[in-house]
This record gives C-alpha cells, sequence and structure tokens, in this order.
C-alpha cells in the first residue's frame, strides 16, 4: 500500500502537496537511518505506520495554533503533524544530538518554516504557553504534565501517544481532568482538553 492509500484508509485527508512532503520525510529518514540508527522503523513502510500513528489525531483534535512535541526523535509526532499543518507553529523538543541533525536537515530540506527545533530537553524550553503539547514513547503523563508546567497555562490541550498503561496513568494524576482515550489498534491516544 502506498501513503495516500494507508492515509485514505484511516480517513486522514491532506492535500497532494502534503502527500508528497510525508513521503519525501520517509525517503530521507529511511536513508538516514542506514548510517545513523535513529528510529526502529526499518523501512519505508514501517516509517508509513509510524505516519499514519502520528497523523490520525488529526481526526479527532481541535487543530492548534502552537504545539510542543516532548522527544521528538526521529520525527514522531512532531515533525510528521507539522508538515501536515503547516499553519500550526511547532517546537520539537529533542535533547540527542545526532536525531537533532536529522530534525533540522529534514526541516530544512522540507521547506518546513513553521517548525523550530529546541535542542534540548522539555524542562529547559523557555516559551510562551503552548496551545498544545504532544508526546509519543517519552515518559509516563503524570511527569510529562510535570516537566511542561511552565509553557503550559488553563487553556492548554495535551495529546500523549499511549499504550495499555494509559488507564493506571490518568489515575495517578492527580488534577481533574477532562479528557478522552481514542483507541486503536494497541494504541491509546489521550486527549486532555481544556475546561469548556
Ligand atoms: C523512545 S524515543 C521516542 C521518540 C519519538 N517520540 C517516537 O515516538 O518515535 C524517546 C525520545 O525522548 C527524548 N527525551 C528523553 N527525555 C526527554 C526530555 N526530558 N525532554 C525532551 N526529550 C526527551 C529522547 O532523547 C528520545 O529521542
Amino acid at each position: 500500500m502506498n501513503l495516500s492509500q494507508h492515509l485514505d484508509k484511516e480517513g486522514i485527508l491532506l492535500s497532494s502537496e502534503i502527500i508528497v512532503k510525508l513521503e519525501r520525510f520517509a525517503s530521507l529518514l529511511n536513508e538516514w537511518n542506514q548510517i545513523h540508527n535513529l528510529t526502529g522503523a526499518k523501512s519505508v513502510d514501517a516509517i508509513y505506520v509510524n505516519i499514519v500513528d502520528s497523523l490520525y489525531p488529526l481526526t479527532f483534535i481541535k487543530k492548534p495554533k502552537t504545539l510542543l512535541d516532548v522527544g521528538t526523535g526521529a520525527g514522531f509526532p512532531g515533525l510528521v503533524l507539522a508538515i501536515a499543518q503547516p499553519d500550526t507553529k511547532v517546537v520539537l523538543s529533542e535533547p540527542l544530538k545526532k536525531r537533532v541533525s536529522f530534525l533540522k536537515y529534514a526541516a530544512i530540506d522540507l521547506g518546513l518554516s513553521n517548525v523550530t527545533v529546541e535542542a534540548k530537553r522539555v524542562e529547559s524550553v523557555e516559551h510562551d504557553a503552548f496551545d498544545m503539547i504532544s508526546s509519543r514513547a517519552v515518559t509516563n503523563t503524570k511527569l510529562l504534565l510535570d516537566l511542561t508546567s511552565k509553557v503550559s497555562d488553563t487553556h492548554t490541550e495535551y495529546l500523549f501517544y499511549k499504550g495499555s498503561r494509559v488507564f493506571d496513568e490518568i489515575e495517578d494524576v492527580q488534577h481533574q481532568l477532562r479528557y478522552d482515550i481514542v483507541q486503536k489498534n494497541q494504541r491509546n491516544y489521550l486527549y486532555i482538553k481544556t475546561e469548556e
């Protein structure tokens, strides 16, 4: 299946210009990965699966004007969301040098003027409160909320890509949160919303 078919199957609607950029991203990451070992996704097809996982929340979230992605690694989900949402200003927080080099290279190659890479741990990022904070496979929900407390406020929404532990993790969070858990295969998307 090509990327367009993967996206169609999940109801993720994107322009052909954006799909071309996502394909280019997959091919760049696949090339770099042969040498620098940036991700466990070892083929273009495996990268497509991660792209679809990153983008599926576009079918249910309110699109933010500003987004912080914590621990972007080789690009999931932050860089992929930035490609798909050129009107969102996206900050990628990633301390690991070789991953930072790839993220910066890809952002320039793909002409992503909406992306800034912060080559540091998220607790050192200084910025006004973000509309949305995302993270996949970095740490538990409570710690993510703590580490991002200085770059969030009562209007900030969170989108955490989780597995089965999400149900225990949400019990560990003391605050009264309004949230949805959207389940898709093994993935649980934890979408913490602001008060209405
Ligand atoms: C398992 S990888 C996941 C990468 C990517 N999010 C994904 O799902 O493919 C975790 C990443 O989080 C980064 N990381 C760990 N602690 C962090 C912190 N405090 N702030 C920002 N990034 C962090 C690591 O350098 C690593 O690249």
